[in-house]
């Protein structure tokens, strides 16, 4: 039993998956992302798994793969963005080193507007984020040990800010 150095969680597209692997190579230490497991596993893309069986389906196929990683790894550990929806996934986060990175909706609207791979954000963009955000902003912040900010920084200027918010040295 092992549990990762530092969790990653926000919203999509706010640069959980980019980040990550930034902050894994600057702690020389390995990365995972709960969502890459689940694709593996499945031998789908995750937009399939939603139109194949539905969000349902892949939220429990999402607290497994969250569980199992929580426990194998220990290094940075990225999450989907709606991970945080699952009550027990909240609480396997009580105790950890978790960072949530936030963005606006112009920013988001920037990063995911035209990402078809994302299928919460397909329709209209600017008014799903803000629902979805409305409907998460407070479960991000009730597991986040920190806030960074991504707005307007570049994916190394958030990894430095992430680094300096947790008072993590480089390896
Ligand atoms: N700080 C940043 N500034 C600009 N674009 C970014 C930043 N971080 C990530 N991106 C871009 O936004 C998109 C989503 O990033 P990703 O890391 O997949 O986010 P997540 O895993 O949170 O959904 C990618 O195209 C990525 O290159
Ligand atoms: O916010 C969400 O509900 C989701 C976020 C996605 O991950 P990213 O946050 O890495 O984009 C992915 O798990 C799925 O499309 C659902
Ligand atoms: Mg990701």
């Amino acid at each position: 039993m092992s549990a990762p150095l530092i969790v990653l969680v926000g919203p999509m597209g706010v640069g959980k998956s980019t980040v990550g692997q930034l902050l894994a190579e600057r702690l020389a230490t390995g990365y995972r992302d709960t969502d890459a497991d689940i694709v593996s596993a499945q031998g789908r893309a995750i937009a399939e798994i939603f139109v194949d069986e539905g969000e349902a389906a892949f939220r429990a196929l999402e607290k497994e793969a969250v569980r199992t990683a929580l426990a194998e790894h220990d290094g940075v550990l990225a999450l989907g963005g709606g991970a945080i929806l699952d009550a027990d996934t909240r609480a396997l986060l009580a105790g950890q080193r978790v960072v949530y990175l936030s963005m606006d909706v112009e920013e988001a609207v920037k990063r995911t507007g035209l990402n078809a791979a994302r299928p919460l954000l397909a329709v209209n963009p600017r008014k799903q984020w803000r629902e979805l955000m409305e409907a998460r902003r407070h479960l991000y912040e009730e597991v986040a040990t920190v806030v960074v900010a991504t707005d307007g920084r570049t994916p190394e200027e958030v990894t430095r800010a992430a680094l300096d918010a947790l008072e993590l040295k480089e390896a």
